[in-house]
């Protein structure tokens, strides 16, 4: 065959078997396709019966894919349709196994790859984008070391960035034509990926240290100079790196970082929701984070934050909160404690009478003593929340809060549905992973899903719509606030958080909600005394232009 024209070729603009004659004519297309002309909607029907024709989410995922690299208004027209039933394709959880499957599966790409060993490349790379200052509203970059729960996958981390774009586009309208997925190669300690002849990435150790800081620096100067009005969004980096990066760069670019200001925002939208049930406040809380790395102490965070706005000192908020890591309960004679984790390290000598097993205070430990109100999960140890746990935490709090949020799957601290056993339907659940409706003793219970997927479009929406220079902590719980607005958990089996099947709706709210603080603040660039209205309309849909 031979070429065919750049409108049929990119997938922006793309439209198949739904050329008109006009448009064959006029575009040189008379000849290369079927004389039959569809609608949009006949398109999505036949792509809709190849999707469901496929038995495996994995499958459905590369079918997906594909449509997505070939025609982008349909792959969004099916996504946005389907979007309850599509997200656990495109998304958490089976974009876990894609991306460990990711260069052997290599058929093309729509990242830009950013490498360590060539740095003065990532000026080239986005002047070969082709697109001017004002054309783009969005760049998701993740270096790709701690992917969901499943650890360091180098190159094969790209998927990330697309799904999280995705994701953007599905649920909050963000137009795919300005938003740009990248890969930040800086090596990968996977030893099976560097052994896998597959392999397409940098075949050398992580790069740590000045190099690593140089180049993340360089990035986002050259990023930012490009993409002036761009938000810069940082996704499944590595612990420190993650925090590090957002506490030297915050306030000097218009950077997000969806692992911790997304996560954290996500929970205190189901915390928030929860104490509706409960009726108590946030300096009421005893919170108990279980897998103290970027999501879990971005969490403990935010929610000692709001003990604070309550009106505790930080000393008294601090005192409320116990993290534990790999070895056990953190306290501050721990050696070589991660500057993140020491800030909520406890008082060696308040728990010297506590039990130890092989020298750790174990979760279950902590739990019996502390009588926790919140218990957060993001560990990627799956099974910890064990039955045990979960009645020795119900038996503390008449209604406790309880959130496994790591992901996959494979990597949840418990399936609600046992913690709902456990707990004789008294926890008030949510995970990172979508559950299906289930019975208990008669009562229906819905999980919601407690992922930052169900808030991090939106606050991007807003972030885009407003131009605001910066995200700020107001702007984030402004955000957790709207998602928490749209739910009223009070009646047993009720969840905690929106259905993914009013994401969109969901979205734009929150997008409201983050223009207007923006605005508040006077970040925005841009303002508006009906932001309803300007959100509505700047969201993209799935439409032939
Ligand atoms: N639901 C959501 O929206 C989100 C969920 N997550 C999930 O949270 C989990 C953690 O993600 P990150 O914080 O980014 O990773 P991370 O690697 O920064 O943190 C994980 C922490 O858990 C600790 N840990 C590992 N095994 C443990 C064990 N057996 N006992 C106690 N602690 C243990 C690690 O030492 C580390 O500090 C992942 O599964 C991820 O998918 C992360 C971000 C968002
Ligand atoms: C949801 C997400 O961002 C994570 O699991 O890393
Ligand atoms: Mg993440």
């Amino acid at each position: 065959m031979t070429n065919k024209p750049e409108v049929y070729t990119n997938p922006l603009t793309n439209k198949e078997t739904a050329f008109t004659r006009d448009e064959r004519l006029k575009y040189g297309l008379v000849g290369r396709l079927p004389v039959g002309v569809e609608t949009l909607e006949q398109q999505a029907t036949r792509a809709y019966k190849q999707y469901s024709a496929f038995e495996k989410n994995i499958e459905k995922y590369f079918y997906l894919d594909a449509l997505h690299n070939r025609n982008e208004v349909l792959y969004y027209k099916l996504l946005t349709d389907h979007l309850e039933e599509m997200l656990p394709v495109v998304y958490d959880p089976t974009i876990g196994q894609a991306i460990k499957e990711w260069s052997a599966n290599y058929r093309s790409s729509r990242a830009v790859y950013l490498s360590i060993d060539h740095p003065e490349d990532i000026r080239v790379a986005f002047a070969n984008l082709g697109l001017g200052a004002d054309d783009v509203d969005l760049l998701v970059c993740s270096d790709a070391e701690a992917i969901l729960g499943i650890g360091d996958w180098g190159v094969n981390g790209t998927d990330i960035s697309v799904g999280k774009l995705a994701v953007y586009t599905a649920a909050a309208g963000v137009n795919p034509a300005r938003a740009i997925a990248v890969n930040l190669d800086v090596g990968t300690d996977n030893q099976a990926l560097l052994a896998d002849p597959a392999y397409l990435g940098n075949r050398h150790a992580r790069v740590r240290g000045e190099k690593y800081d140089a180049f993340i620096a360089e990035y986002l100067k050259v990023a930012a100079e490009y993409f002036p009005n761009a938000m810069l969004h940082f996704e499944d980096f590595g612990a420190s790196n993650a925090r590090r990066i957002l506490v030297k760069y915050r306030d000097q670019y218009r950077i997000f970082n969806d692992d911790m200001q997304g996560t954290g925002a996500i929970v205190m939208s189901a915390v928030t929701s929860g104490l509706k049930v409960t009726k108590q406040g946030f300096k009421d809380q005893r919170l108990v984070v279980y897998g103290a790395g970027t999501a879990g102490t971005g969490m403990a965070d935010q929610i000692s934050a709001a003990m604070q706005r309550e009106g505790l000192t930080r000393e008294e908020a601090k005192a409320r909160v116990w993290l534990i890591d790999i070895h056990g309960l953190v306290t501050s004679d721990m050696a070589n404690l991660p500057d993140y984790q020491q800030e909520y390290a406890r008082d060696p000598a308040e728990v010297k009478d506590w039990h130890r097993t092989n020298g750790k205070i174990s979760l279950l430990e902590v739990v019996s003593h502390v009588k926790p109100t919140i218990l957060i999960g993001t560990s990627t140890d799956h099974g910890a929340f064990t039955e045990e746990v979960i009645r020795t935490v119900s038996a503390g709090v008449e209604r406790p809060i309880i959130l496994p949020l790591s992901n996959p799957t494979e990597k949840i601290e418990a399936m609600p549905e046992d913690i709902i056993n456990w707990s004789q339907g008294k926890a008030l659940v949510s995970t990172g992973i979508p559950i299906k409706p289930f019975d208990y003793q008669g009562t229906t219970f819905h999980i919601g899903q407690g992922n930052n997927a169900l808030l991090y479009p939106g606050l991007g929406l807003g972030v885009i719509v407003s131009r605001a220079s910066t995200i700020t902590d107001a702007m984030l719980e402004a955000a957790a606030q709207a998602v928490a607005d749209q739910v009223n958990p009070t009646e047993l089996g009720h969840a905690i958080l929106p259905p993914v099947s009013q994401l969109r709706a969901s979205s734009a709210k929150v997008a409201v909600a983050v223009a207007k603080q923006a605005q508040a603040e006077g970040v925005a660039q841009v303002t508006s005394d009906n932001w309803e209205q300007v959100v509505e309309q700047s969201m993209w849909k799935p439409e032939y232009k």
